[in-house]
């Protein structure tokens, strides 16, 4: 399914989205591809799948750890587009967005990327480092193999950018709800009600909240803000304890339930 459709769908029932990140590889692609069908079947709509990088520089100490899980399992792009193409052979049909910083991806060449997203079943993408004034090429390569391209907008974006970010991001648009990296806070933002009625004025697609979302009291506040809410960092924490707790999988799927109900009521 497209991320537009879920978007539409969930609107004509006046639902939100539940949007989850995880890291490819954590602790290894196998279980990316377990987690990805517990998401899903626990009420996840759309998938933000982590490149791993031995940089995150946007990332809080949580996502870094993964990242390097990951890539001590040896996960690097390729094996994460074989792993999503495993996954759409056994049918699974959730929205999966790549999540990455420019570094890999330039690597393999943009078109060669967007070839290589769209042969594999991955839905579009979210390039961390790469503000939408330098990714002409890249917006082309994806937009000719028919991918979304997912931009950021966070407090301090100007108008003039937003407006580009409304222009040129298909799917939806994540707004990062404080500056600073990824991470479970205790509050959320006071100032977010208006923030997200300013980013309305410019953005006209669906846009998704995240960074610091952990509760289900949290999910409802944000969630009724914009068309959905990302959370990482909390799920991600969990998959820390996978080879030394016997029912990660079960706690993963109580906790995503928990949230997937306050945004689907
Ligand atoms: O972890 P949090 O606070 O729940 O926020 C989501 C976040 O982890 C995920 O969307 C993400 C992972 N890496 C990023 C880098 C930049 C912005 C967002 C992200």
């Amino acid at each position: 399914m497209s991320i537009s459709r879920v978007f539409e769908m969930l609107k004509s029932d006046e639902k939100k989205a539940f949007v989850a990140y995880i890291t490819a590889g954590d602790p290894d692609l196998n279980t990316t591809k377990e987690l990805c069908r517990t998401l899903v079947s626990s009420g996840v709509d759309i998938i933000e799948l982590g490149v791993p990088f031995s940089d995150p520089l946007a990332d809080g100490p949580t996502n870094q750890k993964a990242s390097e899980r990951a890539l001590a399992s040896g996960t690097d792009l390729k094996s994460i587009l074989r792993t999503v193409k495993e996954l759409r052979d056994e049918g699974f049909d959730t929205p999966i967005v790549l999540f990455s910083y420019l570094n890999p991806i330039f690597a393999m060449g943009f078109e060669g990327f967007a070839k290589a997203c769209r042969s594999s079943g991955v839905d579009g993408a979210l390039v961390l480092d790469l503000p939408p004034e330098e990714a002409e090429d890249y917006i082309e390569a994806m937009r000719s193999q028919e991918l979304d391209t997912v931009f950021l907008a966070s407090p301090t974006t100007t108008r003039e950018r937003l407006e580009l970010i409304n222009r040129e991001s298909r799917g939806f648009v994540y707004y990062v709800s404080r500056t600073g990296v990824t991470g479970v806070q205790q509050d959320v933002s006071e100032t977010l009600d208006q923030e997200i009625a300013n980013l309305k004025d410019s953005i006209k697609k669906p846009v998704v909240i995240g960074f610091g979302i952990s509760t289900p009291e949290q999910a409802k506040k944000v969630g009724a803000l914009g068309e959905g809410i990302v959370i990482g960092s909390a799920i991600v924490k969990m998959v820390e304890n996978y080879h030394d707790q016997a029912n990660t999988i079960d706690k993963i799927a109580d906790f995503v339930k928990g949230i997937s109900n306050v945004l689907k009521s």
